[in-house]
């Protein structure tokens, strides 16, 4: 991967952000196997079938292409299984996606990723970070997705996506061919978390990783929380990824993914929260993660993914 540094000072508007973009690059990314479960492969084909081409169309913004990356499929196992379940294929499907995330972002058409279950996101960061200098990242989940290669309950890597974005475990986003540098600790807000394994808790402690849980979020107001939240992934960096997991979302609202908690946000703190990054103008890339189709009913959560996609890509009520 070449890089093409484009640094913009802190606090400016971003050329291609969300709000401004006219192109958006859509990259379908079929895979499940970071998340242990079947079906979040075709999260991105129920995505595109509940319509977000023609809602994007109509919002005059231009889908210059559309790639589905040629993902690892789950291998025949022989021997036993490794207690960190699939991480060459989880690998290999991180240097795909990276380089045409990549590819995206050095065009200045804002990506636009499908997943899959949340590894995904270690290949879009791979992909950002090539390009960004100094990249900010905005985590919607239930879950810290902080786990490492100590601590991890499951073995699934989506769960440990973000303590490789930022060098805490074994396996680093600096392994995949092509990766700029670690996302800074500082530079990290996670939004929605309620349900915490021990040694996340510990991480988020001893690093100073900025939290908003649902409790901070009763608390404070979304809103208060996005304005944090820009202050704190907008400081100094040239760009900001948001890494938007459906759990995030009440259960009540999207019910088709794989590890449902209770407790989450609602429709409209979802929107609002997805509106306000939008106005921001700093937001430069998205994941849509963890849609199971397979778990959903009449398709509601890949109908909410697309909903949520067009605010963040400016779509307003008025
Ligand atoms: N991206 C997600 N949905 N992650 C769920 C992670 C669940 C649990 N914390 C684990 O590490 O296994
Ligand atoms: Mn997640
Ligand atoms: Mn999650």
């Amino acid at each position: 991967m070449e890089t093409n540094r484009n640094v913009t000072a802190a606090g400016t508007q971003l050329q291609g952000a969300a709000g401004t973009q006219k192109k958006v690059r859509l990259i379908r990314v079929p895979f499940w196997l970071g998340g242990g479960k079947a079906g979040t492969d075709l999260g991105p084909e129920y995505i595109v079938k509940a319509g977000l081409m023609r809602k994007l169309r109509a919002m005059d913004i231009e889908v210059e292409d559309e790639i589905e990356v040629d993902c690892p499929v789950q291998p025949l196992l022989t021997g036993a299984p490794a207690r960190i379940k699939y991480l060459p294929e989880v690998l290999e499907m991180s240097g795909l996606v990276g380089e045409q995330v990549y590819r995206a972002a050095a065009r200045d058409s804002f990506p636009l990723i499908l997943g899959g279950d949340h590894s995904v996101a270690i290949g879009s960061l791979a992909g950002l970070t090539a390009h960004y200098e100094n990249l900010g990242v905005i985590w919607f989940d239930a879950h810290g997705d902080l786990n490492t290669e100590e601590t991890t309950p499951s073995g699934n890597m989506h769960g440990m996506a973000l303590a490789i974005a930022i060098g805490k475990s074994n396996f680093k986003l600096t392994d995949i061919p092509g990766a700029g540098s670690l996302i800074k600790k500082e530079n990290i807000v996670i939004i929605g978390a309620r349900e915490l394994d021990p040694g996340e808790r510990e991480l988020i402690r001893s690093e100073g990783i900025a939290c908003f849980s649902m409790h901070e979020i009763d608390r404070l107001g979304i809103a208060a929380v996005i304005e944090k939240a820009l202050e704190i992934a907008g400081n100094g960096t040239d760009g900001i990824h948001v890494s938007f997991d459906l759990d995030c979302l009440d259960p009540r609202e999207a019910a088709g993914v794989g590890t449902p908690v209770p407790g989450g946000l609602n429709y409209r703190e979802a929107h609002f929260a997805l509106e306000l990054l939008s106005e921001s103008k700093r937001v430069t890339s998205m994941d849509i993660v963890e849609v199971n189709p397979l778990l959903d009913y009449d398709r509601r959560t890949a109908t909410l993914a697309v909903e949520l996609a067009t605010s963040l890509l400016g779509k307003r009520i008025l």
